[in-house]
């Protein structure tokens, strides 16, 4: 394994292995997987790069870090000899974490200076500039995320949101350092003084020359867009060919779950309900326990074939009335297991589709379906739409979509169980 990566949650992970399976033309990518979670045997042979998802993005800082770095140990045992570090394109993290503990315990693990701290991914309308992050033309403080249930992100400054959770210095590369290219970029880098730097990248050619100035590095850190560089490194040091990977299309039962409250969820969901049978989850029946698994999966298996959604998403204010009423922890807890339990029971039926929306649902969705199939890798297929591919797992095989929160058109959920179908 050439390039291993530790991704905060399961849609990262999907993200980040789709940038990596598709690489950068003309070389391509490598050959790719995503692991639920860090892996107990070894990394099947050829495996070129590994993704291991883990649900580090809203745990205790102590138990993200502990992860990481069992993730870090068992890349480093397939022969990694490049990590990378990945996280939201939103930079989702609370005040005690957990984005600046992971980073320093690892930059401390592989002793590194001048580590790369870079969430754009300009395909999704993220970009860096003087160290701020906007999503599209918005300060992600005015982006939506500032409503997130569980990482409400108030403040663009990267340097600021970096430095109030780690003690190691943060310092910035500017977009003309950048912009000078891969040599100037790779000064700034080991002239840096600091533990981390901030590296503006407003575009996929900023992205390709962080990519060209970090060869070599041990540590790299980013959203998905980090990786669009990566792979032609080894390409072109003929370390492998790269290439495309082999998709086999799967008809079979299928469903859509969204436990993603983000706007583009939320349109996602409006434009499916009007076209398909849906479910909206009554969130404070399930916190009484008078909405079972049953109650969902009886829906679910009463509309099948016809792409039916279950969805608990809702606005801003109807998420603050049930964490008020509940707790913020108690109530994603209690939903992610609503949804992995109704994914479990499905694929337990024969359901070999299934369309997921929002990290945390996801990855609880991902893990469940991995233990009922006795799997723990992902192979990585086509993209639905940018950072969203098809993963395949199992014999079977299962397809699984997992969607960020905020990716996707507003016809994604039939898309993406079109492309499952179909293909390409
Ligand atoms: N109606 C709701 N009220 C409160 N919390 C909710 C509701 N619906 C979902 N959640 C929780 O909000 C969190 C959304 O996070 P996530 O799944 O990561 O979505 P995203 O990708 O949009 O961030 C999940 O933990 C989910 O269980
Ligand atoms: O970088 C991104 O935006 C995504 O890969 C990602 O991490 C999404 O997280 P969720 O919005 O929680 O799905």
């Amino acid at each position: 394994m050439l390039i291993g990566v530790i991704a905060d949650d399961f849609t990262g992970g999907s993200d980040i292995a789709n940038t990596l399976a598709k690489g950068h033309a003309p070389e391509g990518g490598l050959r790719t997987a995503q692991y639920a979670g860090v892996p107990t045997g070894s990394a099947a042979p050829g495996i070129e790069a590994g993704v291991i998802s883990l649900k580090s993005r809203s745990a205790p800082v102590e138990e993200a870090v502990t992860q990481s770095l069992a993730a870090l140990d068992w890349l480093t045992a397939q022969g990694c000899e490049q990590i990378v570090f990945k996280y939201c394109s939103t930079f989702d993290s609370t005040d005690d974490g957990n984005i600046g503990p992971v980073a320093e315990a690892l930059a401390r693990a592989l002793d590194c200076r001048g580590v790369v701290v870079c969430p754009a991914f300009p395909t999704a309308g993220r970009t860096v500039y003087q160290g701020h992050l906007f999503v599209f033309d918005r300060l992600l403080n005015e982006s939506g995320m500032q409503n997130h249930p569980l990482t409400p992100m108030t403040d663009p400054d990267l340097r600021r949101v970096l430095s109030a959770q780690t003690s190691a210095g943060v310092g910035l590369v500017p977009h003309p350092v950048v912009g000078a290219g891969a040599s100037a970029l790779r000064k700034a880098l080991s002239d840096m003084s600091h533990s981390f730097a901030v590296v503006d990248a407003i575009s996929d050619d900023a992205l390709l020359t962080i990519g060209e100035a970090v060869d070599g590095a041990a540590l790299v850190t980013g959203g998905s867009g980090i990786a669009l560089g990566l792979p032609r490194n080894f390409i072109r040091a003929g370390r492998t060919q790269g290439g495309k990977t082999p998709f086999a299309p799967v008809k079979g039962a299928a469903a859509i779950l969204a436990g993603s409250c983000s706007g583009a969820t939320r349109g996602q969901v409006a434009h499916h309900a009007a076209r398909h049978p849906t479910l909206a989850i009554d969130v404070a029946g399930v916190m009484a326990g008078a909405v079972t698994v049953e109650d969902v999966v009886r829906f679910v298996t009463e509309h099948a074939g016809q792409a039916p959604l279950v969805y608990s998403s809702g606005t801003p204010e109807q998420v603050g009335t049930m964490q008020s009423e509940f707790g913020r922890e108690a109530v994603s807890a209690r939903l992610d297991a609503l949804f992995a339990d109704t994914a479990r029971a499905l694929i337990a039926q024969g359901y070999r589709r299934l369309v997921v929306a929002g990290g945390e649902t996801s990855g609880a969705v991902a893990q469940a379906v991995c233990d009922t199939l006795s799997v723990d890798a992902m192979g990585i297929g086509p993209e639905i739409d940018p950072g969203v591919p098809i993963l395949n797992l199992g014999d079977a095989p299962v397809l699984l979509a997992l969607k960020s929160g905020n990716f996707g058109t507003p016809d994604f959920f039939g898309k993406a169980l079109a492309m499952m179908e179909h293909g390409a």
